[in-house]
């Protein structure tokens, strides 16, 4: 048996497609959707990422707007800059590219951002309406998960049990409280747990996000789960590869993402999702 793959790439071109319209539709009503990324210093990897978000932007008829600053830019001066931005009409969505230089406090920068303008998803506030099932941004790769799922049929969890392996605030968090608002039935693990693998052979749905390779292997799964792998490494060759043995899992799993072509596409998708929405809140709040 050899799974199916769930095309981030596809899925994002149809995806984008619909915001495109959305887009369109507000323009005509004056309100273009705008978003504005930071970006901090001149890590050539953000640099890359940075400019496939606002070519994204483009596509679909953002207004976009990059902000580049050398890596020296005080905190004060980033959180000023924050400040104009929250207050900019023609901005709905606010990104700043994280790792931030080590001077500058990453925590007290995305608390600074307006949660209306949170398109990451990253503000405490947003992370609580997650929480509580309120009105708030979904983190994109996460939500992009969820998407991905979607596509597949899975949309109800209710009878699936569903297993993060990862527990950060961007992703394996957000991701066990989208999973648990789906219905499903989750298990969150980490470095401190025990026997991995025992847990990993539960899952009907298994998603990895802890930036190691190899970190699910064949022998880990049962027959017929779906397998999300978020993780983002280079392998000894320098290719980019994810958390999962991908070549080992497809002979295992029903569904897998690949890396690249998978939930990388998809989270710069529900960036423009979010951002999207941002602007249409704002139109609705006019009315
Ligand atoms: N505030 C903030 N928000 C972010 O969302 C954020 C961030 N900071 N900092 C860095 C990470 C990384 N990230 C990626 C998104 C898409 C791809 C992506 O599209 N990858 C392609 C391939 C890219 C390649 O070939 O290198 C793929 O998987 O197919 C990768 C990485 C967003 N991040």
């Amino acid at each position: 048996m050899s799974a199916q793959l769930i095309d981030g790439n596809a899925l994002s071109k149809q995806l984008r497609a619909e915001v495109a319209q959305r887009a369109a539709a507000l323009t005509a009503r004056g309100l273009k959707p705008g978003l504005a990324v930071i970006l901090v210093g001149d890590n050539p990897a953000s640099a890359v990422y940075v400019r496939n978000k606002v070519k994204a932007c483009e596509d679909v008829g953002f207004h976009s707007v990059l902000e580049k600053y050398e890596a020296t830019l005080s905190e004060a001066d980033l959180l000023a800059r924050i400040d104009a931005l929250n207050n900019d009409p023609a901005i709905h969505g606010i990104l700043v590219q994280l790792p931030l230089p080590k001077h500058i406090d990453d925590h007290k920068v995305i608390e600074a951002i307006s949660p209306l303008k949170d398109v990451d998803g990253f503000h405490v506030a947003s992370a609580g309406a997650l929480m509580v099932g309120e009105v708030g941004f979904k983190a994109c790769t996460p939500y992009g998960c969820m998407k991905m799922l979607e596509s597949i049929g899975l949309k109800d969890l209710r009878g699936k049990h569903a297993v993060v392996i990862g527990r950060s605030n961007i992703v394996g968090k957000p991701m066990a409280m989208m999973l648990l608002a789906a219905n499903a039935t989750v298990t969150i693990t980490h470095s401190g747990t025990a026997d991995l693998a025992a847990m990993t052979r539960q899952a009907d749905i298994v998603v990895a996000a802890v930036g190691k390779r190899n970190v699910l292997t064949a022998d880990m799964i049962k027959p017929g789960a779906v397998v999300i792998d978020v993780g983002m490494n280079r392998n000894d060759e320098g290719k980019l590869c994810g958390d999962v043995d991908f070549d080992g899992c497809r002979e295992v799993a029903s569904h897998i993402t690949p890396v690249p072509g998978g939930v990388g596409p998809m989270t710069i998708t529900m960036l423009l999702v979010n951002t999207m929405e941002a602007a249409e809140r704002v139109a609705a709040a006019a009315v």
